[in-house]
């Protein structure tokens, strides 16, 4: 059997009077899509600030690479990538100093580390722009800025948190496209959080996810099966997607 690059297992998270997740159950095979699909609100970053360990998880069971984050946290994050919603890049260092910052938080030594930056800026098309800083990117080049850093210690699965936000067409396609050649290519998977049905292809898997709830988690093919993805949206939580 095969383990899980992330598995959440009965998961629910209140703010206060808020249940912004309710025993979630979801999993992430190795070298797959998952599209996570949910409007605003539905919860999605609250999971992904739970598998991040930003909150403590009190309620069931999240292992990464087989690693449970409450009993092994360092070797659980380890095997972990993320793109945050917000940027999380300093606009006035280099994309190479960024990437070096973030090697050395990962203990990776300097000599490593050059070799580690020069590998995951060829992964995401960026060799060229190392010396540039973040602030002179444009908004596409700086997300793949942000999905090299998350590369950088070879996660067993990225976490994107609506990664193709504030892109023009042109730029969503790539990033999209860009995390697609990584699974096929690198064998890491992706969770890939999103409120826009078209970034989600026939063959992904897909977890929709309303009001904290998990409604469906199949192939997409399936989940839209004799009536589109949009219509079975629609039918499972009363809301029209984007
Ligand atoms: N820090 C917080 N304090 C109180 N309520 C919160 C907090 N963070 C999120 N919530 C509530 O939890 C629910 C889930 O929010 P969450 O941000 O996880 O959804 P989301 O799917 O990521 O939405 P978006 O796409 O808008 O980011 C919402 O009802 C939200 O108002």
């Amino acid at each position: 059997m095969t383990t899980d690059a992330l598995a959440i297992d009965d998961v629910s998270h209140s703010f206060g009077r808020v249940q912004a997740l309710k025993n979630v159950t979801l999993n992430v095979p190795p070298g797959r899509f998952t599209a996570l699909l949910g409007v605003n609100g539905a919860g999605k970053t609250t999971l992904f600030s739970l598998v991040t360990r930003l909150y403590d998880n009190s309620s069931g069971a999240i292992r990464v690479a087989g690693y449970d984050l409450r009993r092994k946290p360092s070797q659980a994050l380890a095997r972990l990538g993320v793109v945050f919603q917000s940027r999380a890049m300093d606009a006035d260092l280099t994309v190479r100093q960024n990437l070096a910052y973030h090697a050395s938080l990962h203990g990776i030594g300097r000599r490593d580390a050059s070799d580690r930056i020069a590998e995951v800026l060829g992964q995401v098309g960026l060799s060229e722009k190392a010396g540039d800083r973040i602030s002179a990117l444009s908004g596409g080049q700086q997300r793949r800025a942000e999905i090299a850093r998350a590369l950088i210690h070879r996660p067993d699965i990225l976490l994107l948190d609506e990664a193709t936000v504030g892109l023009d067409v042109k730029s969503r396609a790539e990033v999209l496209a860009l995390t697609r050649r990584l699974i096929a290519e690198n064998g890491v998977s992706a969770l890939w959080a999103t409120h826009i049905m078209d970034e989600i292809q026939p063959d992904d898997d897909l977890v929709i996810l309303h009001e904290g709830q998990v409604l469906r988690r199949d192939r997409a093919s399936e989940i839209a099966r004799g009536k589109g993805l949009t219509q079975a949206f629609l039918d499972l939580t009363g809301v029209a997607p984007a």
